[in-house]
């Protein structure tokens, strides 16, 4: 399994695959990461750790279907066979999504279907689930469609929601539940893979 990142900002879910991988916890290799930030945390992260990195954004291709073939075109030069969106806050297209079908996994912060959609990321979940007075949250890992969010739920993790809770002690409980989910997942995905078919 050869892994293709896209996140925007900190890449925490990226991070914890990275280190499963070198840690031997997970049979892959991250071969690539993708960012729309060039200044952000996760490509200085990717740099320290010699991983090949890439920044494609709406900058150098205003077009959305010339960005949409520049990310294609860039993970099958990484031989990438498997993506994962890690906080990455712009729509994949249809030719990524159509040449990786059922091998894009995303990680929504919030338990699917709720609280999710545009407009529904980072701090923004986490203030929706406060306001309506949820009392369990947690993180949604699904593989990425069309629609934003609307992509078939793999696995889910649950944390409570405390009477004291702010968006930040939400944001940490959930954010520390969700490596360890996309990593259980990938686990299973690979185990899928080398399952021959009846
Ligand atoms: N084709 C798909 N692309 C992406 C999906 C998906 O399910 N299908 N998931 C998102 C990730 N995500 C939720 O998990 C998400 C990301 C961004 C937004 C959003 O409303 N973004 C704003 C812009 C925000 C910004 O610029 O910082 C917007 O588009 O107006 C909602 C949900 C990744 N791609
Ligand atoms: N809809 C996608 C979304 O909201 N993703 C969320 O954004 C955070 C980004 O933080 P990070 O860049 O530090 O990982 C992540 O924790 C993830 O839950």
């Amino acid at each position: 399994m050869k892994i293709g990142f896209l996140s925007s900002h900190g890449g925490s879910t990226a991070r914890a695959v990275v280190a499963a991988c070198a840690a031997g916890e997970l049979d892959a290799t991250p071969a690539l990461l993708i960012s729309n930030n060039s200044a952000s945390a996760v490509m200085r992260w990717a740099a320290e750790i010699n991983l090949p990195r890439l920044h494609l954004s709406g900058a150098a291709y205003p077009d959305a279907a010339e960005l949409d073939a520049a990310i294609l075109k860039s993970l099958r030069a990484h031989q990438v066979d498997t993506v994962i969106l890690s906080g990455y806050m712009r729509e994949l297209g249809p030719l990524t999504l159509s040449a990786y079908k059922e091998r894009v996994l995303n990680v929504h912060p919030s338990l699917l279907p709720k609280y999710g959609g545009r407009g529904m990321y980072g701090d923004l979940v986490h203030a929706a689930v406060l306001a309506a007075g949820e009392r369990v949250s947690g993180a949604t890992v699904h593989q990425v469609e069309a629609g934003i969010d609307e992509g078939p739920i793999v696995a889910q993790s649950r944390v409570a929601v405390l009477p004291d809770d702010t968006v930040a002690s939400l944001r940490a409980r959930v954010q520390a539940s969700e490596g360890p989910l996309m990593i259980q997942a990938l686990g299973a995905l690979s185990a899928a893979r080398e399952t021959p078919a009846c």
